[in-house]
């Protein structure tokens, strides 16, 4: 990432709104919002199947049907005004094919998708996406609840508000009793 290109973009914006960038409180902010974008815009550049690389990790495993993690808290950045999305709870079900994925890769795939520019439903698409590849099943489901600051805080202003976007793929697809059996397990 451009560090020096963020520090003179945070000055630039602390200009434009008529504040004083020398200022003894601002003085280090260009460099604390460089330290934040860094953080917070890490897969930007990261393709999803370079991350399907870093988290590919599964296990042997018994025949098992569907395995749901449930109520994964991320939050992201829509891509339309960089607004916060926040309370965001991520579900996620697979059919597991001979081997399964560690629980905590699922969170880990779920919070790298969050730290690029994006839109709900595409968090959904990449989660599932990046699932099919590290698992090896077509079968996956992805729920997702969230708050989109740019909805309840700004414009609009409509608190309390939230959007539910599901993504499935293979058997979740083609079978409604399967694809309820997971909404039933994701509890909503
Ligand atoms: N589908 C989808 N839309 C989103 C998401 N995050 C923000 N948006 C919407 O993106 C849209 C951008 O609309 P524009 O009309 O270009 O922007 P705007 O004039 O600021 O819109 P208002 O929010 O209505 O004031 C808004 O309706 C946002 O609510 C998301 O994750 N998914
Ligand atoms: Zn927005």
């Amino acid at each position: 990432m451009d560090r020096k290109k963020l520090e003179e973009a945070a000055r630039l914006i602390i200009e434009a709104v008529g504040d004083d960038p020398g200022r003894e409180g601002l003085l280090e902010t260009p460099k604390r919002f460089a330290d934040m974008m860094e953080e917070q815009f890490k897969y930007c550049s990261i393709s999803n199947d370079e991350i399907a690389r870093e988290f590919d990790k599964t296990f042997e495993s018994p025949e098992s049907d569907m395995v749901v993690v449930k109520d994964i808290e991320i939050f992201s950045h829509c891509e339309h005004h960089i607004a916060l999305m926040y309370n965001m709870k991520v579900t996620v079900g697979y059919m597991p094919k001979g081997r399964v994925i560690g629980l905590s890769k699922i969170a880990r795939i779920a919070d790298a998708v969050s730290r690029r520019f994006q839109i709900q439903e595409r968090i959904g698409t990449d989660i599932r996406d990046i699932m099919k590849k590290v698992t090896g099943s077509d079968d996956v489901a992805v729920l997702i609840d969230g708050e989109h600051s740019c909805m309840t805080a700004r414009g609009i202003k409509k608190p309390g508000t939230r959007t539910r976007t599901v993504s499935v793929s293979g058997a979740f697809k083609k079978d409604i009793e399967l694809r309820k059996e997971f909404l039933m397990l994701a509890g909503k």
